[in-house]
């Protein structure tokens, strides 16, 4: 749960830039264009900052999203982890190792064998079969025929396409194409996998059909896994830890769940308006303390379960759900704490006396946990490093904790 024991990071980006225009180098670091807006640079400059000064660390196994409005910069962003684009300034380490010092032979081997990018528009070779598409990677690497067949015909059941191997990619539907462009990611068997806005170009029930599958085969592999969309909801769905990003710089990273209990400002605020809070917000955070005789009545939840589930149970029991960590009673969630999820005015960290109370009982019941076992094995894999303040302890050790902004994850 805490950092000390997370495994390295898969990527590690520290005071990342992109800057696209005449002398681009001059834009990072320099005071004169530190506060301009996007707008004020480009016109002072021609220069666009599509990445400005971004740190974040993705974890191994998690589900990274990147999101952000059109032009916010998520596409450059993810195109300099393999240095598809070449950032301007700052560090980037993949597994410890140095993406910037990287040769082109090594860089090369990274994008081949190490992490394998699914894009919105498939990019699939029409006058190939889909089997010999997925193989597509398999063959650049120099595995022979025979073999390479083999896996591309593991890889297509894998995704769903049982049958079709010998198909054009013009006989395919749209979410059909899309499975072969997962399958010939997933052949290579990379570290991980970054999807560019796979889904977009779907219509809405084959992409919930794909984001399904994105979940299941996450579950199934626990593959890391960097996606990009500009749909808060895919986001919310995939998502273990979005970071969101704003005319290229973070906004806010934090679990969906954190984002949507404290969006750190009003652009964030906005962008969160129509979530619905009770799916997204876990009873920790809306418990309150429990009363004298509240301790052995009423439903138990998971402190990470849902308020919707809560809802359900109070609304069919009457009586307050207790929140319990194994055997010990963190706290109960009644009417009053519920509605005020759904209103918009709970569930946000310290934002009312109670809130601080049932915070300060997780907190404790934390501290007494001599074991350390992990607590919050129940929630998504970014949650361990939520509540803790540990984001802040990390940045203040990278010294990314200037203007305030949400540094990313680390
Ligand atoms: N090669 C380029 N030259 C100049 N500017 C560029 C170049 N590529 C991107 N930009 C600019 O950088 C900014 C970020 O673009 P980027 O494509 O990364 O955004 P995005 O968030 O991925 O957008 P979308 O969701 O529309 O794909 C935009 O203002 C874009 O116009």
């Amino acid at each position: 749960m805490s950092e000390t024991t997370q495994a390295n990071p898969v990527f590690s980006v520290r005071k990342l830039w992109k800057v696209f225009g005449p002398k681009a180098a001059k834009v990072p670091g320099d005071q004169a264009y530190a506060g301009l807006s996007a707008a004020e640079l480009r016109a002072r400059t021609g220069c666009t900052a599509a990445v400005r000064d971004v740190s974040f660390d993705v974890h191994p196994g998690e589900v990274f999203v990147v999101m952000g409005l059109s032009g916010s910069g998520k596409s450059t962003l993810v195109r300099c982890l393999t240095r598809l684009i070449e950032p301007t300034a700052g560090s980037l380490v993949m597994d410890g190792e140095d993406v910037l010092a990287m040769d082109s032979g090594r860089l090369r081997e990274l994008r081949r064998h190490r992490a394998s990018m699914v894009f919105q528009n498939f990019g699939l070779l029409p006058h190939r079969s889909v089997l010999d598409n997925v193989a597509y990677g398999l063959e650049i690497q120099g595995m022979g025929k025979a073999e390479r067949r083999e896996v591309a015909a593991r890889m297509v059941d894998k995704v769903g396409l049982e049958g079709l191997g010998e198909r054009r990619p013009g006989q395919l539907s749209g979410g059909q194409q899309q499975r072969v462009g997962l399958a010939r990611a997933l052949a290579v068997d990379p570290e991980v996998m970054l999807f560019d806005e796979p889904f977009s170009a779907l219509d809405p029930l084959i992409r919930r059909d794909m984001q399904e599958e994105v979940i299941r085969l996450h579950h199934e592999e626990g593959r890391t896994m960097v996606f990009i969309t500009h749909d808060l909801n895919e986001a919310l769905r995939l998502g273990d830890r979005i970071l969101l990003m704003r005319d290229g710089e973070v906004v806010q990273l934090g679990t969906p769940e954190e984002i949507v209990a404290n969006p750190a400002d009003d652009y964030v605020r906005d962008f969160v308006r129509d979530v619905p809070r009770e799916q997204v917000i876990s009873v920790r955070r809306a418990m309150r303390p429990a009363a004298d005789g509240e301790a052995g009545t009423g439903t138990a939840l998971a402190p990470g379960a849902l308020v919707s589930e809560a809802i359900e149970a109070v609304a069919r029991t009457g009586e307050p759900a207790r929140v319990l960590d194994g055997e010990k009673l963190l706290g109960v969630v009644g009417h009053e704490q519920l509605l005020a999820v759904v209103a918009g005015n709970g569930g946000g960290a310290g934002t009312s006396p109670a809130e601080e109370a049932a915070e300060a009982a997780v907190e404790d019941a934390a501290e007494d946990d001599s074991a350390g076992a992990d607590r919050d094995g129940d929630s998504a894999s970014g949650a361990s490093e939520s509540d803790s303040g540990a984001g802040d302890k990390d940045s203040a050790d990278h010294g990314d904790s200037d203007n305030g902004k949400a540094v990313a994850g680390v």
